[in-house]
């Protein structure tokens, strides 16, 4: 018998339902009753009627314009589960304490969970209504054919609403971050083909183009396509807001005319208060030599770069999202981990290569 097509009433129906699903009034409800902001921010709410409509779209904001609720929002929004893929396990950690907080079901999948916990996970995801509304996995996850069968059982049910992908740029070996697990991230689309997906990356065109270095900013175009392709986004609303970070401050001291540089940038992080540091240095000696200086002379401080392992490289960044260590002493592997503007590194770097300073960036949060 041939396939009815479905009555034109059904779908004036479907489409109010959708109209009214993306409206701004109810997606600003939704964000004042969650997260007790006013309203969206750049290009959120654009994101988000997006992703809500079916549109794929690739999305890029600088670090904290908040990426998070471009995908959080569409969670609460419909119904079914937004599966989030990211990078780190402290920042999957982080954002699933943060939205248990606010009563909002968030779960992430990982190596450091107990079998027990990960059972709980399972068994909801299998249930007839899972009450999860945001799935956290890293792509290594994804990468395994175990998991893969799980998410397409969900999606057979229509249970899979959208797949986020945060740092989208680790796709690309183009980028600064390149995670070959990411690239095994191609196969969704073709194992889920109608869930909409969102690419978020704070990989910036770096400011310096208007001084002429082209050959910087070519990468930065390949790594954009490199995401589009490599995921099979189809017709993407390609998103992009301004990285003019009115609340980044930048005040530069000349070592030279300081009797002490040390004692300066002590005082400099006593006076701070109660704030998260970050502190560049060229050299892992130099990281290492000025935690050291720091720790003895009270702050609370550690060394992060590439030659610490892994374990030891995990601990520094978890104590300082947490807030048990104040201030990190890096070298740029610092950023790979925790993905700052790249272009404000390079910047950062080339100033401290060049002239004999030392150079204080800070930010204010609106
Ligand atoms: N519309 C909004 N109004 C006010 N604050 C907001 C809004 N959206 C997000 N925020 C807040 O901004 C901060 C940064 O958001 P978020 O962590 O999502 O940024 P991000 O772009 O994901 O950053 P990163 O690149 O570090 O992952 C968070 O504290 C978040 O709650």
């Amino acid at each position: 018998m041939e396939k009815k097509s479905p009555l034109p009433l059904n779908n004036a129906i479907a489409n109010k339902k959708k109209e009214q699903l993306c409206s701004k009034e109810s997606l600003v409800k939704i964000l004042r009753w969650h997260f007790r902001y006013p309203d969206f921010r750049g290009m959120q709410l654009e994101a988000i009627q997006a992703v809500l409509s079916g549109r794929d779209c690739f999305c890029l904001m600088p670090t904290g314009g908040g990426k998070s609720m471009c995908y959080q929002i569409p969670a609460l929004a419909k119904t079914g589960i937004v599966l989030v893929v990211c990078p780190l396990i402290a920042l999957m950690e982080n954002q699933v304490m943060a939205l248990k907080e606010k009563g909002i079901a968030a779960e992430f999948l990982s190596s450091t969970k107990t079998a027990d916990a990960k059972n709980k996970i399972h068994e909801d995801l299998d249930s007839g209504k899972p009450s999860i509304r945001l799935l956290y996995v890293t792509p290594e996850l994804i990468a395994t054919p175990g998991f893969m069968s799980k998410l397409k059982k969900i999606y057979s049910r229509g249970l899979l609403s959208l797949i986020a992908i945060d740092e989208a740029h680790c796709i690309s070996s183009w980028g600064h971050d390149f995670r070959p697990s990411y690239r095994k991230l191609s196969t969704l689309r073709s194992h889920l083909p109608d869930v909409p997906i969102l690419a978020l990356t704070a990989t910036a065109v770096p400011n310096i183009f208007e001084a002429g270095m082209l050959f910087y900013i070519l990468p930065f175009f390949r790594v954009q396509k490199d995401v589009v392709d490599s995921l099979q986004m189809q017709n993407a609303l390609m998103l992009k807001t301004s990285f003019n970070r009115p609340n980044i401050y930048y005040e530069v001291r000349y070592k030279d005319l300081l009797e002490d540089a040390y004692a300066d940038l002590s005082d400099t992080l006593k006076s701070m208060g109660d704030v998260c540091v970050i502190i560049y240095c060229l050299e892992r000696s130099m990281c290492d030599d000025l935690s050291a200086h720091l720790s003895q002379s009270g702050i609370s401080c550690a060394a992060y770069h590439a030659g610490l392992n892994n374990k030891m490289r995990t601990s520094v960044l978890d104590d300082w999202i947490s807030s048990k260590t104040k201030v990190v002493v890096a070298t740029v592997a610092f950023g790979y981990v925790f993905p700052f503007n790249f272009c404000i590194f390079l910047q950062f770097m080339l100033a401290l290569l060049v002239v004999d300073i030392y150079c204080i960036l800070y930010l204010k949060m609106l």
